[in-house]
């Protein structure tokens, strides 16, 4: 069976994406069928899928992980899927896009996508290991669980080539983990380990929940704009006055096709 992709990226977080207006194509997804379409040598490639379903008030995002697994809410993700929906779909900004998270809020200005990611929590403090050294994390959620680890320099993890020990207690469906430097004022960098996809380039909610970890060590009053540098590129964040997250950041298409994957 033959059917449609294409595939962008944020940041350089990766995408396949999927059009299945009428949840037709895919079926329920197969985990199988999203391992295939995300393995860099013989499938397309990416850090995740996307899939575009229609329903009766607009467009629902399910976002799956490279491993198959679902996720409840992909930032990066979502900005690529105004994207594609805005281009392809003929879909007007601002837009509304349903994710497992709720209903986000998408606006555009030039090149630049922002995403309403709603309010985080912020649970206090647990502790994140790799390869026998370990650093307190906050433990933040954007939807999906994060655990944000201020550390001296961001080699100081290592290559990142399995998921850090966490405390399966307060994750028991894993966490995706942030190890995070200052670079000035206002100014953090960070590398990330996603649960379900490996070290990635980038990552929007953990950019988010970065920015929500260091407005809170900062004390910073709410609506100070954080730029949060990943290793493929800028994101800038910004929790509100009103509670809420918003993420300005790129999201590019850069192939379509067809595949039978
Ligand atoms: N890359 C995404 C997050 C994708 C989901 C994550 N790996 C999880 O399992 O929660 C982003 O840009 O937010």
């Amino acid at each position: 069976m033959s059917y449609p992709f294409l595939k962008g990226h944020g940041t350089e977080n990766d995408f396949v994406v999927l059009p299945d207006p009428d949840g037709t194509v895919h079926g329920d997804l197969p985990a199988e069928r999203v391992r295939a379409l995300c393995d860099r040598r013989s499938g397309i490639g990416g850090d995740g899928v996307l899939r575009a379903v229609r329903e009766d008030d607009g467009w629902f995002m399910d976002y799956r992980n490279a491993d198959g697994s679902v996720s409840e809410m992909c930032g990066n993700g979502v900005r690529v899927f105004a994207r594609y929906l805005h281009e392809r779909e003929g879909e007007a900004f601002p837009m509304r896009i349903r994710t497992r998270d709720g209903v986000k809020v998408l606006d555009r200005t030039g090149d630049e996508y922002t995403a309403d990611m709603g309010t985080p929590e912020v649970f206090g403090e647990t502790e994140v290991s790799v390869m026998g050294r370990s650093w307190p994390a906050v433990h933040v959620s954007m939807g999906n669980p994060h655990a944000v680890a201020f550390v001296d320099n961001l080699a100081a993890p290592g290559p990142l080539l399995e998921p850090p020990e966490h405390d399966d207690a307060i994750y028991p469906e894993g966490v995706n983990v942030e190890f995070v430097v200052r670079r000035g004022e206002h100014h953090v960098a960070m590398r990330v380990h996603e649960r379900g996809s490996g070290e990635t380039r980038s990552c929007g909610t953990g950019a988010c929940a970065v920015a929500v970890a260091t407005a809170l060590a900062d004390d910073a009053p709410r609506g100070t704009t954080y730029r949060v540098d990943v290793p493929g590129g800028t994101l800038h964040v910004v929790w509100t006055e009103d509670d809420r997250v918003l993420m300005t950041g790129p999201a590019v298409l850069v192939a379509e096709g067809t595949t039978d994957l």
